[in-house]
């Protein structure tokens, strides 16, 4: 007995040993390096927790609830420069808005970073494994199927969009009362996003089942809990929530049964296919599992829903708050041929809306930050030293966390107006490359991009087309953020549109 009990000390005690050899030697072999590439240390504000981080945890709980998460990591950046660190959750996160550093964390050392140990555990239980939350090959595959969905074509097709922008044009009162854009907008984004993905539309504009509406509630819940675990992903276990798990038995549920429909259409020689690409018809090619083909299309579905209904109601928030810019966005669109068909060249070739739909994400951000997770040892190029001048060493596990709201708003790069919206700044005018990235960068920028600014822009022209007049009445000026998944206008766009011309 005595002599099992001493085998299992010196077990123990050699376990021990290995690990604390194995750490010194990383020490050791990390500081040479270090001292090698000339790499010094950030600044990094007093915390009273220096070993977890938790003041920290507990600040940004506190910043979320009181919807000034942007506006307290845009302070810390004013204090302590671009680039500073700090303990989070006992990881060392370096939070930087060094456009060559978040160069080199999207694209040129792209395969140092990744996401998977950050978000898949909390994205799981809603959309599962796919383009989101995950790396490497999985990742890429789940790129490759998605790609032609945002081709050219797809894009350009303008009057598959314009039934759903009818029908939120129908939901503008003449009589220049007052209408809040932003549910509005969320319900076009949706309209769009389940049309490409299932092949139809859930017509929340229109006429919405009580299937829908409920599964719109389910997935919005689902989101917002899921905004909230990725916040504190460490206490997901112990999180019960039992209404977060019903959301999400009731979404796979809503989304299965569709999957089920197509595979029955798809095997059906009778049925009349239109040309359109849609997402689960072009995933059912790749596997009849109908598990990984709910996982592939609530990845996108996710992003796609959201985002572009959160970047119209932030445009007409900024436009409706600068009666000159509306008045000469509509110059611009006067000047289209009558009768002209709008067409994915036409909305490219209108320089002011396009500028107009870029200050506003600089401004505005949709996605107001974002993180990635060091998967080997490896540097930021600067952000080190008193200058932050000096190389930073990157430990594997160390955080990266990118504001896109502060980065947007640096005054060295976008002038001393940079808190101003001023569309003008983009005519014959570029920021400095990897300086505005309401998109992200790199391999893994933003899948959507040309789709959401041609949807945006699209709708923008058929507002000005039917309306003369746009008014702010919203009495709070100063944007409201409020964080779910993306940075939302809490108001939303209080407006009124006044001198119908239909
Ligand atoms: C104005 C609207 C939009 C904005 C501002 C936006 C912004 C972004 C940003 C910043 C990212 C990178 C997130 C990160 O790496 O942490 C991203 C990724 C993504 N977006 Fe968008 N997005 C928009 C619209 C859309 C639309 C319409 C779709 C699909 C129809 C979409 C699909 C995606 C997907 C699938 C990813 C993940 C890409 C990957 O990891 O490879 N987005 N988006």
């Amino acid at each position: 007995m005595c002599f099992h009990r001493n085998n299992v000390v010196y077990c123990i005690a050699f376990a021990l040993s290995i690990y604390l050899v194995r750490f010194l030697y990383k020490t050791i072999t990390r500081y040479r390096a270090s001292k090698r590439l000339n790499c010094k240390e950030p600044p990094s504000p007093p915390q009273k927790d220096r070993l977890l981080g938790l003041d920290f945890v507990y600040q940004q709980i506190v910043d979320i609830q009181k919807d000034r998460r942007n506006a307290s990591i845009r302070e810390l950046h004013e204090k302590y420069g671009p680039t500073f660190s700090s303990k989070f959750y006992g990881s060392r996160k370096i939070h930087t808005v060094e456009p060559q550093n978040l160069q080199a964390v999207m694209s040129t050392d792209f395969k140092s970073w990744g996401v998977e140990p950050l978000r898949l555990f909390s994205f799981d239980p809603l959309i599962g494994r796919g383009i989101m939350g995950t790396d490497g090959r999985r990742w890429e595959h789940s790129r490759a199927l998605l790609r032609p969905a945002f081709s050219r074509k797809e894009i350009s097709d303008l009057p598959s969009l314009e039934v759903h922008v009818q029908k939120l044009l129908d939901k503008i009162p003449r009589d220049g009362s007052t209408v809040n854009l932003r549910p509005l907008f969320t319900r076009m984004a949706l309209d769009a996003a389940s049309e490409m993905l299932f092949g139809e539309s859930l017509d929340m504009l229109g006429n919405p089942t009580p299937e829908n509406e409920a599964w719109l509630q389910a997935m919005n819940y689902g989101q917002m809990t899921l905004g909230k675990r990725m916040q504190l992903p460490q206490w997901n276990f112990f999180t019960r929530d039992a209404k977060f798990w019903a959301s999400c038995k009731s979404v796979h549920q809503f989304v299965d049964a569709k999957i089920e429909a197509i595979a029955r259409a798809e095997k059906d020689p009778t049925q009349q296919r239109d040309k359109h690409y849609v997402l689960a018809r072009e995933v059912l090619k790749e596997t009849s599992d109908p598990l990984a083909i709910r996982k592939e299309l609530l990845n996108v579905f996710l992003p796609a829903h959201e985002a572009t209904g959160v970047a119209l109601t932030n445009i007409f928030f900024n436009v409706a708050r600068h009666p000159h810019v509306w008045n000469k966005l509509r110059a611009e669109t006067l000047q289209l041929p009558p009768g002209q068909k709008i067409t994915y060249e036409t909305l490219k070739s209108m320089e002011y809306l396009q500028a107009v739909i870029s200050e506003s994400l600089r401004l505005n951000p949709s996605i107001g930050t974002t993180s990635r997770i060091a998967l080997s040892d490896t540097t930021l190029p600067v952000g080190g030293g008193s200058q932050g001048e000096a190389p930073i060493y990157i430990r594997k596990g160390d955080i990266f966390s990118v504001s896109f709201y502060s980065l947007h708003r640096r005054k060295d790069l976008f002038g001393e107006d940079a808190e101003q919206f001023k569309p003008e700044r983009w005519v014959n005018n570029h920021p400095p490359r990897w300086a505005y990235l309401p998109f992200s960068g790199g391999p893994r920028v933003c899948i959507g991009q040309q789709m959401a600014v041609t949807q945006a822009a699209y709708t923008i022209v058929r507002f000005l087309q039917t309306f003369k007049d746009l008014e702010n009445r919203d009495p709070v000026l100063e944007f409201q953020e409020q964080f779910t998944l993306s940075t939302q206008s809490r108001n939303g766009a209080k407006v009124a549109f006044t001198g119908a011309l239909d």
